[in-house]
């Protein structure tokens, strides 16, 4: 029996979006999968793993997933940020696949077995203007949901973060040498943001939990007003209220309105978020696999936020492959704190190279039973689907100045 790696390929595939894996294989033919796609800079992560980390693996024993990340961690002197840590990810959570294909069993029971049946999920929902959005909040509702994130135009701006002009699923990367362009009124979202909430409140009565994502949009003061409007709606979360960078800003938010807070999709470690957790100004951790360090780092953030009655809500988009989703709903069904999975679901090109052993019903999601994570690639239909550059959008104020898309 000889858990020694000895091959790491990465692979670069686009069914309907570009998605980044890499494939560990050891000694005696298992083979592990880590998902690390970061959107918009796809390449680089590719770059870091097959330049660097993949020879650093070969001829490492596949068992020492801690020793491992500690080696990639701290062995390279320059630490943190997106790019490594979706590189360290990708690896850690091909590791955890391959442990629980040596041992047969899922990876969540190496994680301490289920502390629940299943996941609560929730979806998005997307409508231009509210009869739409109506619309695909009904639709969600009829699939099972219970949850919905609901997201809509603002008047007077053409294009807007999360929502589409028409029924297609919303997908932020657009394909091309450079990013779209889009212009952002803060103004307008403020007077638009609360009517909209409370309507579609109103639309789908008190039972069913609503979450908006503001997308880091807002300053500290604006997160205020926003958060004192919206509290009737009883949502279930704000996210991304205001850039987090600076985690001591959301004190004034805290202190000033009721509203449950989330953050954490764009932070890669919990050194990131770990005065949000500590000083508990937010409710909600929404750091994922794939970003922040793998399977072994999420765990130690979802740990840190257990002390602090914080609790995990990953991110899920469709940039989030179901490599880093299972690996995530793993965690989710053996974590105390774990409060719900955002799961956008995928185009239908995307399970012709990723074969995901995770079910979805009535609201919720559950990894399967599967010995490692569940999710196999289906490496010559990827070979089909190559690479196509794609950037997120940016978004600038009416008079000109950068600000967050
Ligand atoms: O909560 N979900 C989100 O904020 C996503 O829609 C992110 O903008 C995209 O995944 C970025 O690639
Ligand atoms: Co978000």
């Amino acid at each position: 029996m000889s858990n020694t790696i000895v091959s790491a390929d990465v692979i670069v595939t686009s069914p309907s979006r570009n998605y980044v894996t890499v494939k560990v294989t050891t000694a005696d033919g298992l083979v592990g999968w880590g998902d690390a796609t970061l959107n918009g800079r796809e390449l680089s992560v590719a770059s870091y793993l097959r330049d660097h980390l993949a020879p650093a693996l070969v001829g490492r024993d596949a068992d020492r997933i801690e020793d491992v990340w500690q080696l990639f961690y701290r062995g390279v002197y320059w630490r943190r940020g997106p790019v490594t840590m979706a590189a360290i990810g990708a690896v850690d959570t091909a590791l955890w696949d391959i442990k629980g294909k040596a041992l047969g069993v899922p990876v969540y029971q190496l994680l301490g077995g289920a502390v629940r049946e299943q996941i609560l999920t929730y979806t998005h929902a997307t409508g231009w203007d509210l009869p739409a959005l109506c619309e695909s909040v009904d639709h969600v509702l009829a699939r099972g949901f219970r949850a919905v994130r609901v997201q809509s135009g603002v008047p007077g701006l053409n294009r807007v973060y999360g929502v589409t002009r028409g029924a297609q699923a919303y997908e932020p990367a657009g394909r091309g040498s450079g990013p779209a362009e889009e212009t952002w009124d803060t103004g307008a979202y403020l007077r638009h943001a609360p009517q909209m909430l409370r309507a579609i409140r109103e639309h789908v009565g008190p039972d069913i939990d609503l979450l908006h994502d503001v997308h880091h949009r807002l300053t500290p003061t604006e997160a205020v007003q926003l958060g004192k409007a919206v509290e009737p709606v009883n949502l279930f979360w704000l996210e991304d209220v205001t850039p987090a960078e600076n985690q001591q800003l959301l004190r004034q938010v805290r202190a000033q309105t009721s509203v449950p807070l989330a953050i954490g999709e764009v932070f890669n470690t919990v050194w990131d978020c770990q005065q949000l957790i500590t000083e508990r100004l937010i409710d909600y951790i929404r750091t994922a696999v794939v970003h922040a360090g793998g399977i072994s780092h999420i765990r130690k953030i979802l740990n840190l936020a257990e002390v602090f009655q914080v609790k995990g809500a990953p991110h899920g988009p469709s940039d989030v492959s179901p490599i880093s989703l299972s690996a995530s709903l793993h965690v989710g069904l053996s974590t105390t704190n774990f409060a719900i999975q955002e799961y956008m679901g995928y185009d239908p090109l995307v399970s012709e190279v990723f074969r995901s052993s995770f079910t979805f019903r009535d609201g919720y999601l559950h990894p399967g039973d599967e010995p490692g994570l569940g999710v196999t690639v289906d490496e010559e239909a990827a070979a089909r689907f190559p690479y196509e550059q794609a950037y997120l959008p940016i978004a600038r104020r009416r008079d000109g100045t950068m600000t967050d898309w």
